[in-house]
């Protein structure tokens, strides 16, 4: 129970009907949600009729004069222009994303799961949701991440650059698109109909069943009442000395709004408040009504392999429509249908793309990694991120590719292979090894683990399955994994010098929080800008904490914002090596240094448990990804593979054996 639900004054009085103590299930709601958005669907499909427009028209066309508008056109962001689907049964969204414990808490949840199977259902990872209509195709085929391209060379540029202009002029496609959303309007209109009978008749079960026919219609009321009370409730604390209840406190209708959030959106009460207070009132609303829709389907053009528009090509004539996913992203397009599984078409198979979603490209665009860099992804599983920054460094320079689930590196061994990716070094460490493994990286990403309230639409067991401790630990982990990213970058280095750190989640405690600890424990580190021109600002203040003012620099996004996954993405620059020794041990003395310069020495840590918590931890198992790379690697930067650091900590430990179980 939240905070605030246990502090409150006294509730308003229930509402005719509403019974607090015994409210509908989640399963309920899910369907009487279900049912009001079947129902706008089918309106949708008849005011699509009425105009005699064909709804792929419309929604291009839409998409065009609104900056392509998805959930909520008063708060699409600009930058995101080629976000044009607005149903509620769109394309599912496909992620790497893996918020901490998802995979059990998934299992173990059995109304989320019925939740989930009603309409997004999960993969096992967690990661993509199934599609009834199976356009991302098998659940191993779609559980991958994956990246952006190189795009420094003259010509590559340039031929992106025209990549939109060339991919609207395919095949007819206008045409073609109008016609397959045609049908696509009536097959909806029809299956809403077709499933509004069958959820009638499940209803009207006969003599048997009246009872609880009876009740579930009551349900129903009481859910449609809340639904009602919701709005009304925003509305009145949008202007409140006007429409208020001289005999209710402002608190008093954010309790009931709350409570009321929780039940119909199917919420702890303590993860409703703690994600209602990130927004106002009708903003939260927002928030929460995107979570119930799934994001674009997106995929990220692999340019080791191939050319977007060579891409989109190969995937038009195979009957898929999609588009360019903005200006901001070179390599990214956008599926709004696809006659063939989309996770496993020949170009799938072949690595010329990654299903990613859009959110994912941001980190990697911030880290911004350069030709011939050394670079380390400290939780990489399954790879998204880092064959997006094997592509942007060209094959060149080397990547670290490490993930504490050994059971999530072989989706990450499999997704290398697949892209092409050749600079890479799969690596099994605790991230808070580093920089013991290995240090004097130009750039780290870390994309901590994470709560995942940022990809809710895509895992809803978080709605319930996320405890207050939860929002202890994990950011505890975080904090720690971040000092371990700084120290483990070489301030000196030429080219870089920089860390990005990332999460799926959009709660303050695993962001801003992080970044603002780590600005105290290391003052050799600034926040730079992270060179995306969109997101909003992260929070400098919150709910009275006050953070370094430079987290303005921060970027947040939000799915009914940017029609994105939750995400969180801040940058640092490394300016020295040395680490200030008073900030060092916490007793904030600024200015004097710490005797050992070598940022690149074991990260220590304050308290007692972290101590704990690094011991046994370290584990080192080899990949095929290892041997194969390394292989590449000996090319590409014989140097440092040659180095004494590198043959003590890997290269020494490898074996013939180990190699082959991992093969296996
Ligand atoms: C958000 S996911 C990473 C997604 C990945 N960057 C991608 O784009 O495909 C977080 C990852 O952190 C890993 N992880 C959890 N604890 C870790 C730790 N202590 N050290 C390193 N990795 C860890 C998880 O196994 C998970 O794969």
């Amino acid at each position: 129970m939240g905070r605030r639900a246990k502090n409150k004054q006294g509730p308003p009085a229930p509402l005719p009907g509403t019974q607090e103590s015994k409210g509908p299930s989640r399963r309920q709601l899910s369907k009487v949600r279900k049912q009001q958005r079947l129902q706008d669907s089918k309106k949708r499909s008849q005011d699509s009729d009425d105009d005699s427009q064909p709804q792929v028209k419309k929604i291009k066309t839409q998409a065009k004069q609104n900056g392509k508008k998805q959930v909520s056109a008063s708060k699409q962001d600009e930058s995101w222009d080629n976000a044009s689907l607005d149903s509620d049964d769109e394309l599912l969204d496909g992620d790497d994303e893996f918020p901490i414990g998802s995979d059990e808490e998934i299992d173990e949840d059995e109304e989320a799961l019925e939740e989930a199977s009603d309409e997004d259902d999960l993969d096992n990872d967690g990661v993509f949701p199934k599609v009834e209509n199976d356009f991302l195709g098998s659940e191993s085929e779609v559980e991958e991440d994956e990246e952006e391209a190189g795009d420094s060379d003259e010509d590559e540029d340039a031929m992106l650059d025209s990549d939109e202009d060339d991919i609207a002029e395919f095949a007819g496609l206008d045409e073609r698109k109008s016609r397959k959303l045609e049908e696509r309007a009536a097959r909806e209109a029809a299956e809403a109909e077709a499933e509004l009978r069958d959820s009638a008749m499940q209803t009207n079960i006969g003599e048997d069943g009246r009872e609880f026919e009876e009740d579930e219609d009551e349900d129903q009321a009481d859910i449609s009442q809340i639904n009602l009370r919701i709005k009304e409730t925003v509305n009145i604390l949008g202007n409140f000395k006007e429409m208020r209840d001289p005999s209710k406190s402002r608190q008093d209708y954010l309790d009931r709004l709350l409570k009321d959030i929780a039940t119909y959106y199917g919420y702890s009460d303590f993860l409703a408040e703690k994600l209602f207070n990130l927004f106002s009132p009708a903003e939260a609303i927002e928030f929460f009504e995107a979570n119930e829709v799934p994001r674009p389907v997106t995929i990220r053009t692999n340019t080791l392999r191939t050319r977007r528009r060579d891409l989109a090509q190969a995937l038009i004539n195979r009957g898929v429509n999609l588009e360019p996913i903005g200006k901001w992203t070179k390599v990214g397009l956008q599926v709004f249908e696809s006659q063939v599984p989309i996770g496993a078409t020949p170009e799938y198979l072949a690595g010329h793309y990654m299903l990613q979603a859009a959110s994912s490209f941001l980190p990697v665009m911030a880290l911004a990694p350069q030709e011939h860099e050394r670079v380390l992804d400290m939780a990489s599983a399954p790879g998204g991120k880092t064959t997006h920054i094997a592509a942007l460094l060209k094959n060149t320079g080397m990547v670290f590719a490490n993930d504490f689930s050994k059971d999530r590196l072989k989706s990450l061994t499999a997704n290398i292979t697949r892209l092409g990716a050749k600079n890479t070094v799969v690596c099994n460490y605790d991230g808070r090894e580093f920089p013991k493994v290995i240090g004097g990286f130009d750039r780290v990403l870390l994309d901590a683990p994470c709560s995942g309230t940022g990809v809710i639409s895509k895992d809803p067991g978080v709605k319930v399955n996320k405890t207050e401790k939860d929002f202890i630990d994990i950011p505890h982990l975080q904090k720690q994994l971040i000092l371990c990213a700084i120290d483990s970058v070489d301030a000196n280095s030429k080219t870089g010098g920089y860390i990005v750190y990332s999460t799926c989640s959009v709660t303050v405690d695993e962001n801003e929080a992080v970044v603002d600890y780590a600005l105290r424990k290391r003052p050799n580190i600034k926040l730079v800008s992270t060179g995306i021109e969109f997101g909003r600002e992260g929070f400098v203040s919150y709910r009275g904490k006050t953070f370094h003012p430079s987290l303005n620099l921060t970027r947040r996004y939000y799915p009914h914002m940017h029609n994105m996954d939750g995400f969180y993405v801040a940058k640092f620059k490394k300016f020295s090596n040395k680490i200030p020794k008073a900030e060092k041990n916490g007793k904030g003395a600024e200015g004097q240094e710490a005797d050992d310069e070598n940022s690149n020495g074991p990260t220590t840590f304050l308290e007692d448990e972290d101590q704990n918590i690094m011991q046994g931890l370290y584990i080192f198992q080899y990949g095929q990804m290892l041997h194969f790379s390394l292989v590449h690697l000996t090319n590409n930067c014989g140097d440092f593979l040659h180095s004494e650091i590198f043959f003590n900590r890997i290269h020494a430990k490898a074996s013939k054996e180990s190699q082959t179980q991992e093969i296996t």
